[in-house]
């Protein structure tokens, strides 16, 4: 399957992608997209022009409406993107609403219904116990019988590019907790789905009604005050400490753009409750990627997720809690067994015992005001075609408490 659009060699916006977005160009109302190469297609025009079925979804400043239409209308739509841009007798038509990516400035694709982050590399978890409870058990009890997760603030969930301001709050001190900007500003490299199907309330999701319900997936940095954290997490988990801001990447992969990246996720021992099992393997074969003010400092494997986006969208909902259009749920860092595959820096420098020295000197343990985080990553495609998705990266502000 070829398109007519020139696209880049090395490209992970090649056709079998089709990630959807929402962007604005100078002096225009925003409205919904899809990139292809170099170009983002403007599938407001193209519904306007006829090209389209229906006009109804993407004049709009938010995906949320074309992605509660649910997974007939995504299928067609996307069945139909594809014939437009592999047969050549459309090319006249469709090129016109081709607009360079230079020239699209990209918006927060949806509105952010709830945030839940879960806690599903194996690895992570076990460097994150030993890191916050040394001498403990190297996962908490409840780790290997369900996906744990928490809720996060959906109303910080930001764009990729949006400047993070360094938090303030209270740390642990000697004698009285210390207040003032974190000293242990960290980055979490994750994976979110987005819902699109809302359920009912009541009524559990199973984890085949995953594709049901379930748009595409996004790039996540879930940025972590490791001291405020360590301070304020227990007993009721994660408040302050990453409440300040979550970043996700501009471009929605839809689910339909993985099925060749599918793989097997680690055997599951103990067996987890039928609830949480599922009949397809749903192990995703795809690197991330994190770099610091442009060094690579890490490559994690998403393959060697424990827990599933299907087990953990089948855990957010077995007590009956219903599912929104928007609603977020990010995977937990992605960490692998090796130093140069962990996707944090507190286990990248062993919360600042260990730091990274970059190609350039510089040290860190943690981030510094002016640093630059930018996670990338790539999914296996048909016949070893990249799906990309894009970009997250986020600059730290200093502030003054
Ligand atoms: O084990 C802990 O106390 C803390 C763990 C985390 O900070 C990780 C978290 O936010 C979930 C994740 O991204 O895996
Ligand atoms: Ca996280
Ligand atoms: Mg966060």
């Amino acid at each position: 399957m070829e398109t007519w659009v020139p696209v880049p060699n090395g490209s992970g916006f090649g056709v079998h992608n089709l990630p959807y977005g929402v962007f604005s160009r100078r002096g225009e109302l925003p409205r919904v997209g899809v990139a292809i190469g170099d170009h983002v297609l403007d599938l407001a025009e193209l519904a306007a022009a006829g090209l389209l079925a229906d006009r109804r979804w993407f004049a709009s400043g938010t995906l949320n409406a074309f992605m509660a239409a649910g997974r007939a209308v995504w299928q067609a739509t996307r069945d139909r993107l594809t014939t437009l841009l592999t047969d050549a007798a459309y090319r006249d038509q469709v090129e016109p609403h081709l607009v360079p990516l230079s020239d699209a400035e990209p918006r927060l694709p949806f509105d952010v219904a709830d945030y839940v982050d879960f806690y599903s590399s194996r690895d992570h978890a076990a460097n994150v116990s030993q890191i916050f409870r040394p001498g403990g058990d190297p996962l908490p009890p409840n780790w290997l019988h369900l996906p744990i997760g928490y809720h996060g603030r959906a109303g910080t969930v930001v764009l990729s590019g949006t400047p993070i301001v360094r938090p303030c709050g209270q740390r642990r001190g000697d004698d009285v907790p210390v207040f003032g900007p974190t000293v242990k500003l960290d980055v979490e490299a994750e994976v979110g789905f987005v819902v699109g199907v809302p359920s009912a309330l009541g009524r559990p999701v199973p984890t085949a009604g995953f594709r049901d319900h379930v748009f595409g997936f996004v790039l996540v940095n879930d940025w972590s005050a490791r001291d405020i954290q360590a301070w304020e997490y227990q007993p009721l988990g994660p408040f302050l400490g990453k409440s300040f801001a979550t970043s996700i990447s501009p471009w929605v992969v839809p689910v339909a753009a993985l099925e060749s990246a599918r793989t097997g996720p680690p055997a599951q021992n103990p067996e987890p409750l039928p609830y949480l099992r599922t009949d397809e393997p749903w192990g995703l074969e795809m690197t991330l990627q994190i770099e610091l003010n442009g060094h690579v400092v890490s490559r994690p494997p998403f393959a060697r997720m424990y827990w599933t986006a299907p087990q953990q969208l089948a855990h957010a909902t077995v007590n009956g809690a219903a599912l929104r259009t928007g609603d977020l749920m990010a995977s937990g860092t992605v960490s692998g067994p090796t130093r140069h595959e962990r996707g944090s820096l507190i286990e990248l420098t062993w919360d600042g015992r260990d730091p990274l020295v970059l190609p350039d000197g510089q040290r860190r343990a943690y981030l510094e005001d002016g640093d630059t985080v930018r996670i990338q990553a790539t999914a296996a495609g048909p016949d070893g075609a990249p799906i990309g998705f894009g970009e997250v990266t986020g600059t730290v502000l200093p502030v003054i408490c």
